[in-house]
């Protein structure tokens, strides 16, 4: 299949924005021990990604990488070992232009010690951060997946979810961490903190009972 050619300047550019989207996500404790990925859309066949095990503390230019859309990598390296979740929300969600997957201390705990297929966020003022979220009274539901070590099994759940209607801002995986994507780097980081800093209130509300 050909693809339609990305232009470098859009690549470097990537490069740049996931490297220091990367450090400061880091910084905020949600990407340990080389977890996560980051990836952004380059045009309709490509994305920049992260390559797989990088320290995100410590991530530059060079730990940018090119794929397709079928996850197929660009050129030399290794790209993430989850690169099909990401290729899986820019295949079907044509306005979907980053990604951005954490492993923070809150959706861990929730989604290991809850059984619940999803995690319900509602009242908060904080969901205007998400796209398209106008009041604090919206009911956000994300759903939990089970973890699995087969990427292309949960990719493809997570596309049968979305035919449900199920998955509009984020998922999360159980014992592994949060999904989030949005139109652009920034706004998916945006979305991100919010999420994550929901999850974190909402780990202390149930401890608190
Ligand atoms: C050390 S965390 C295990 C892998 C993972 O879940 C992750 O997010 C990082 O994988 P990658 O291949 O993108 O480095
Ligand atoms: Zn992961």
């Amino acid at each position: 299949m050909s693809h339609r050619p990305y232009s470098t300047s859009a690549y470097r550019e990537a490069a740049r924005a996931l490297a220091a989207i990367g450090r400061r996500i880091y910084g905020q404790g949600w990407s340990p021990a080389t977890s996560s990925n980051y990836s952004l859309r380059l045009n309709e066949d490509h994305a920049a990604i992260t390559r797989s095990g990088r320290d995100k503390g410590l991530l530059e230019e060079t730990d940018i990488m090119v794929v397709d859309m079928e996850g197929a990598a660009v050129g030399d390296g290794k790209p993430s070992a989850e690169t099909l979740l990401h290729t899986q929300l820019y295949r079907r969600l044509p306005d979907c232009g980053a990604v951005l997957h954490t492993h923070s201390h809150a959706s861990t705990v929730l989604t290991m010690h809850w059984p619940a297929d999803h995690i319900t966020l509602e009242g908060y003022e904080l969901l205007k951060a998400l796209d398209g979220v106008q009041t604090h009274d919206t009911r956000l539901t994300i759903p939990v997946f089970e973890n699995s070590q087969d990427i292309a099994a949960l990719a493809a759940e997570v596309d049968r979810a979305m035919d449900a209607g199920d998955a509009g801002h984020a998922y999360l995986i159980r014992g592994h961490g949060l999904y989030t994507w949005a139109a652009d780097i920034g706004a998916c980081y945006r979305q991100l903190e919010a999420l994550e800093t929901l999850l974190a209130v909402e780990l202390d509300r149930r401890r608190l009972g």
